[in-house]
C-alpha cells in the first residue's frame, strides 16, 4: 500500500483520476482494458503478478484486471450504446480479452459446481487449512485453471448465444469479468446459505485455499 502510495502520490499527484488522464494522453483516447491493465502493472510493481513455472512465464495479473474491470463498470454508461466515458475510441473497451481475476473465490465455486475437479490430496489440504505456498504448483494450478475454466464457460455461451441468433454474435458479448463478477457473487452467496445451487449435481463446498502473498 505504502509503493502504491508513494508512486501515485510522485507521478500522479497523489489521484487515480491523474492516472486515467495520463492513460488516454498516452493512448490518444483510442485505448482498451487490456492497454490499462498493462499499464497498471508497468506502474505499479505489486500489481506484476507474474511467476516462473517450469521454464515459462505466467502472467495472472489479478489485481490489475480487477482494478480495470471495476473502472469499467463504475463507469458504465447508461445505455450500452453510448461511449464509455474511460474507453471513448472508436475500439472501445474491448472488455472480452480480460481473464478472470484469479484468487481463492472463484476456484472455490468453480469446484462447488463441477467445472474443475480437484484431486483429493489437494482436498484434504484445503480442509486442514495448510498455507499453500504462493508460487507452488498447486497454488497455480487452482488460479491458472480458474482462468482457463472461465475461457471455456465464455466460449460455450457465445457459442450458445450464436446457435440462438441469425447474425453473427461479436466475441467482445461475452466477457470473462462478468462470468467472474456473477460467480464471486454466487460463490459468496452460497457460502453464507442464501443461495443453494438447484437442478445440477454439485461437489461439496471446500475450503478456500490459504496463501500469504501481496497478489490477491
Ligand atoms: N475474483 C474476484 N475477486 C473479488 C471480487 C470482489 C468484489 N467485486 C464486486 C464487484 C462486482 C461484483 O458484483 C462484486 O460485488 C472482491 N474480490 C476479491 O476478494 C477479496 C476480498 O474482497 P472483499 O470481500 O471486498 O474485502 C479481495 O482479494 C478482492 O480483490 C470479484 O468480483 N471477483
Amino acid at each position: 500500500m505504502r509503493e502504491v502510495g508513494f508512486i501515485l502520490a510522485t507521478s500522479f499527484g497523489g489521484s487515480f483520476q491523474n492516472f486515467l488522464t495520463e492513460f488516454q494522453r498516452r493512448h490518444h483516447g483510442d485505448g482498451t482494458a487490456l492497454d490499462l491493465a498493462k499499464m497498471a502493472i508497468e506502474t505499479f510493481p505489486s500489481f506484476r503478478d507474474e511467476f516462473e513455472y517450469e521454464g515459462k512465464k505466467v502472467c495472472i495479473w489479478k489485481r490489475a484486471q480487477i482494478l480495470v474491470a471495476e473502472t469499467w463498470a463504475a463507469f458504465y454508461p447508461a445505455s450500452s450504446t453510448d461511449v464509455h466515458p474511460i474507453f471513448p475510441g472508436k475500439r472501445g473497451p474491448m472488455i472480452s480479452k480480460l481473464t478472470m481475476f484469479a484468487d481463492y473465490r472463484v476456484p472455490q465455486i468453480l469446484h462447488h459446481l463441477r467445472i474443475l475437479s480437484y484431486p483429493p490430496s489437494l482436498i484434504t489440504k484445503l480442509e486442514s487449512g495448510v498455507y499453500l505456498p504462493s508460487g507452488s504448483k498447486e497454488e497455480l494450478s487452482l488460479r491458472v485453471a480458474s482462468i482457463a475454466a472461465v475461457e471455456r464457460v465464455r466460449k460455450e455461451i457465445l457459442g450458445i448465444m450464436q446457435a440462438e441468433s441469425t447474425t453473427t454474435v461479436a466475441d467482445d458479448a461475452v466477457s470473462s469479468v462478468l462470468i467472474d463478477f456473477y460467480l464471486w457473487d454466487l460463490a459468496k452467496k452460497v457460502e453464507i446459505g442464501v443461495q443453494r445451487i438447484e437442478g445440477i449435481e454439485t461437489a461439496d463446498m471446500a475450503p478456500i485455499h490459504r496463501t500469504r502473498s501481496i497478489w490477491y
